[in-house]
């Protein structure tokens, strides 16, 4: 076997020696830590668990303590300090090439967009999705799919309701969830999940629901459940041997009952669409628009809209877009609550250049120069995906000099790019300065990734982008946020590493202004 890994490797970018079956685990600082492994099993796990064998070892490796922040982060420099910015690492026994730095992340899923596009298929999301949706899919399928999303995205985002009103209107459900608390010590992330999640469900079903709409909640837990799996130590058992888990019992069979719930939850959402549905009337939201197009299509026997891809088109929209935007507003809090004088200043310019009862709109950043910059920063900063998301080339390529063969997984390190130091002044500090000018200004900067980019760039960017910016300044327009008295840490100090980056669970207070 170890001659057989040597022989491989020589075909790929260089990297350390792998050991049989261990890879390169030793290079990454893996031991099998039982507070990790619990960890990482409670952890909260969003979009990208699947079954990425790189984010399954950098998660176990990122409970190592006595490194301080980002523990993951300083394997991979050590790395590219050996290897250049291009190495090869073995995750078990499979390769992965990984890219860092912006200008060949940058290349790597700019320039190379079209070689580098597809996804590896995922035994756990395979079974669950199929062949539809279109985060997992590849090829027609995928871009038949992304074309119809990002139509509907846009064709949300016009007229009278449009995606920004139902924000505004979400954030105001968001401010009373908090005043409720009378400035009580409070667990932040329900909430957030909740309004994010209702977003989406704006989007995709055309109305919200009650955050104590026993039905909606039920949703909510279920979809958690099964958007962790891949993440706990049975989700990668499952991975490792799926052709033999449907003959075993064991929580997966538990799991698959409740992704037949989640997908009955949308599966009568669609039927009372079906049901509602007035030919000609204006499509309200992405069920009416696909059943739209099935409709104009139902005599075309290669039409590729049929109900079974709407459903996973649906409960895709909730697996890439709650997860990751309320992941985000959660550290957005922890970093006001750590850094006081950001959350001052912050404060400050909403009051100078809002009215007090003054609407949000998105079009406000402009005249929002700090605020923008902070939630840039803290977008930078947190760092929610890390590594990315595993693609595979769609052929053999040459990038940068190096031999990549067909299929090889690979990452296209947004960290990376997150904190290049000859992109950002203080790579590893948080700072808003690194989106001002001298004046003030807010600048953009181009190695500020964290949609990723090139064909398979975030679909939900805009979305996400209107959503960060309104909760986040209605929220501190009307709130201060600080530890409950007893409590002297810092919220942003630490992290629990799914697949994406969460702060460990935290309590504060939201005090009035
Ligand atoms: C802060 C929030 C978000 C972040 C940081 C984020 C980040 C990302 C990243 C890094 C990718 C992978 C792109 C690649 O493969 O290179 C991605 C893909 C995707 N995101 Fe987001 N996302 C966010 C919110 C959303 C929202 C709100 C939606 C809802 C519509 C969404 C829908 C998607 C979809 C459908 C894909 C798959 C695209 C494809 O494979 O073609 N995301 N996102």
């Amino acid at each position: 076997q170890f001659l057989k890994l040597q022989w491989v490797g020589k075909r790929l970018p260089p990297g350390p020696t792998p050991l049989p079956f261990l890879g390169n685990l030793w290079t990454l600082h893996f031991r099998i830590d039982r507070d990790s492994l619990s960890q990482v099993q409670k952890a909260e796990i969003g979009p990208y668990a699947v079954s990425d064998h790189a984010l399954i070892w950098l998660k176990l490796t990122s409970h190592l303590k006595g490194r301080g922040n980002w523990m993951w982060r300083y394997p991979l420099e050590l790395l590219e300090k050996t290897y250049g910015k291009i190495y090869t690492l073995w995750l078990g026994q499979n390769p992965a090439v990984l890219v860092n730095g912006y200008e060949a992340v940058r290349d790597c899923l700019i320039s190379f967009s079209d070689v580098f596009v597809l996804r590896e298929p995922n035994p756990y999301f395979l079974k669950i999705f199929g062949d539809n949706g279109i985060t997992f899919s590849n090829g027609q399928l995928w871009k038949h799919n992304r074309r119809f999303g990002l139509m509907t995205l846009r064709n949300l985002g016009l007229g009278r309701r449009n995606m920004e009103v139902r924000i505004q209107e979400e954030a105001r459900y968001l401010l009373n969830n908090f005043a409720a608390k009378e400035g009580r010590p409070m667990n932040p992330e329900l909430p957030l999940a909740n309004s994010v999640g209702n977003v989406i469900c704006a989007v995709v079903f055309g109305h919200r629901f009650d955050t104590d709409d026993k039905l909606f909640l039920r949703f909510m837990k279920v979809f958690d459940m099964v958007v962790k799996f891949p993440g706990t130590a049975w989700g990668k058992v499952y991975d490792a041997l799926s052709s033999l888990m449907p003959l075993l019992p064991g929580p997966h069979k538990k799991l698959f009952a409740c992704w037949e719930e989640v997908r009955s939850f949308v599966r009568e959402e669609i039927k009372l669409h079906q049901e509602r549905r007035v030919a000609g009337d204006p499509p309200e939201d992405l069920i009416d628009y696909y059943l739209d197009e099935m409709a104009k299509t139902k005599d075309d026997p290669t039409s590729l809209f049929n109900e079974n891809n709407l459903n996973v088109i649906v409960v895709e929209f909730f697996l890439a877009g709650v997860d990751t935007t309320s992941v985000t507003l959660l550290w957005a809090l922890g970093y006001m609550v750590d850094y006081p004088d950001v959350q001052v200043k912050v404060q400050k310019e909403l009051d100078a250049v809002l009215e007090p009862s003054e609407i949000i709109c998105y079009e406000d950043r402009k005249r929002l120069p700090y605020t923008n910059a902070v939630i840039h920063e803290l977008q930078r900063f947190a760092s929610i995906v890390q590594v990315g998301v595993t693609r595979t080339s769609i052929k053999d390529t040459k990038f940068k000099g190096f031999f990549i063969p067909k299929g090889t997984p690979l990452f296209a390190n947004i960290d990376s790019a997150l904190i290049d130091p000859e992109h950002w002044e203080t790579p590893q500090k948080f700072n808003p300065n690194h989106f001002l000018d001298e004046d003030g200004n807010f600048v953009t900067k181009e190695a500020f990734v964290p949609f990723s980019a090139g064909l398979r760039v975030c679909m939900g960017e805009q979305l996400a982008r209107i959503e960060l910016f309104l909760f986040f300044t209605n929220l501190l327009r009307e709130f201060t946020f600080h530890l409950p008295r007893e409590e002297k840490r810092k919220i942003t100090s630490d992290y629990i590493l799914g697949s994406t980056s969460h702060p460990h669970p935290y309590q504060i207070c939201a005090v009035s202004r």
